[in-house]
Formats: structure tokens, sequence, C-alpha cells
């Protein structure tokens, strides 16, 4: 369902993604990880098909994915890390205006509209406008515009950023059900316990490089008896004394 070989993306003489390959399969939770600044957002774009690589390519649901691949894209979703809805519309507005673009029929976004502001409680803030709304409140209105059209293909930066405890075990249970259906998400997250919660398969990026993937079991397993994946995390990407074995492409 996603496919990137070889990306690469350079900042005029930096390169925040160096050769990332991967691909993440139908009905599969994939968890991008890496600290502050390792590529995860730059990642994440390129595979939205919002920037373009300096190298390499991407494929979606067996497409490239190109700036200009606009059908391509009505079939994916994105929950960006700081949602930049417009202040002046109201919730309602936004979610009718998201509707219109993904060209919902009028029942399917009814009742999806339904089940997800039930979901996150948001029913009765819909009708202020956003620019009102807290943090979590717009990130609930994101996520919601996100899903409310069922995309095969959900990628998400730091969905839980915001999200009150009752929310975030929401978001979980949604994401875990929507890919067992066969959907296919792809996050990226500074909690770990998440990841380990949630996730099929982890990748660990530093300095724009994958340092570890695999599932949860074989990246403990690379590590030796006992580690969590916070001492996985740290000794990949913190140069902390604890050995373990880098990926190695294959
Ligand atoms: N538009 C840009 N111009 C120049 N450099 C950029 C730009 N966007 C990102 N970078 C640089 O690329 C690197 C990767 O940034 P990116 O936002 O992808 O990291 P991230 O892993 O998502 O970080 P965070 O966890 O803090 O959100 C950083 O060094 C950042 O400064």
């Amino acid at each position: 369902m996603i496919t990137a070989s070889n990306l690469t993306k350079k900042y005029g003489e930096k390169t925040a993604v160096k050769n990332i390959n991967l691909s993440v399969k139908k009905g599969e939770l994939f968890a991008y990880l890496g600290p502050n600044g390792s590529g995860k957002s730059t990642t994440i774009k390129m595979l939205m098909g919002l920037l373009e690589p300096s190298d390499g390519s991407v494929e979606i649901l067996g497409e490239p994915m190109h700036l200009n691949n606009t059908e391509l894209k009505r079939k994916i979703s994105f929950v960006p890390d700081t949602p930049d809805i417009i202040g002046k519309l109201t919730g309602n507005e936004y979610l009718n205006f998201v509707a219109s673009i993904y060209k919902m029929d009028k029942e399917t976004y009814k009742n999806k509209r339904e089940e997800l502001v039930n979901m996150f409680e948001l029913g009765n803030d819909l009708g202020v406008l956003v620019e009102e709304y807290s943090h979590g409140m717009r990130q609930k209105l994101a996520v919601i515009g996100a899903l409310m059209h069922s995309p095969e293909v959900i990628f998400l930066d730091e969905p839980n950023v915001g999200l009150d405890p009752k929310s975030n075990r929401e978001l979980k249970n949604y994401l875990t059900d929507y890919v067992r259906q066969g959907n296919t998400v792809f996050l990226t997250t500074h909690t770990l316990s998440l990841a380990e919660e949630i996730a099929d398969r982890i990748c660990i990026i530093y300095q724009g490089e994958i340092k570890a993937l695999g599932t949860l079991a074989e990246l403990r397993e690379q590590a030796g008896v006992g580690r969590t994946l916070e001492d996985i995390f740290l000794a990949l990407t913190d140069g902390e004394d604890v050995h373990v074995q880098e990926h190695t492409e294959s």
C-alpha cells in the first residue's frame, strides 16, 4: 500500500531524509519513530505527495505518487502535526467542506460524521468557530475530517498530541479496528507506549536514516532480553551505551 524506494530529501546542504526504503502492507499499522528533527514529517510529506523528493520514489496503492496526482491523493488522508484549519469556519462548515472535497454521498457523510463526532464528544462544539477551539479540539476535528471518508491509507503525524486520555483511548481503538478492516495506517509519534501498544511494525529513524525496522518482538530480540522499546530507541538515537544491532538494508 505504501512503498518508498531510496527516498531522499535535501534542504540545501542538509540531507533531512537519506535513502529510505520501506514498504507497508495492507491492513498494517506502521509506526515511524525518531527524535525531533530526524526526518519523520519530511518523510510523511513525500509519501503523501506534498513534498518533491530530491531522489527516490513513492508508490501508494500501487501507483506512483507525485505532487499533482490528485486522484491518488483523494484515496488517502493526512492528519498533520499542527492542524492548520481555517479559523473563520465553524467545525460544521469545516466537515461539510471536507465531505465535499472527497465527494462523499449524503448518507455516508451523515453516518460517519455522527459516529466520529460522538466518539470524540465534539458534538456541542461544531457550531463554534475553529479559532475558538483548544488545541485538542482542533486535533479532534482534524482526525474526524481525515477519517470520515474511510481512506484506504491514512497518515497521521503525532495524532495523540493534545488529546485527552479518553480521546486517546478512542483513537487507539478506532485505528486498531480500522486496520483490522483491511485499511493501512502510517503514524509518527513520540509516545513510545502508543507504538508498543498498537503498531504491527515499528521503524526507528535517526538523522534521516533507518536504524531499526521490525515488529516489537523482532526489535527486542535484536536488543537482548529485557530491553524495552525506550531502551532500543535511545540506544539507536542517542548513542547510549546499550548495544543494539542496527537495521541493514536487504
Ligand atoms: N522547509 C525546510 N527547510 C529547511 N530545513 C528543513 C525544512 N523542513 C525540515 N527541515 C529540516 O529537516 C530535518 C528534519 O525535519 P522534520 O520536520 O522532518 O523532522 P521530524 O522528525 O518530523 O521532527 P519533530 O519530531 O520535531 O516533528 C530537520 O533538521 C529540520 O530542521
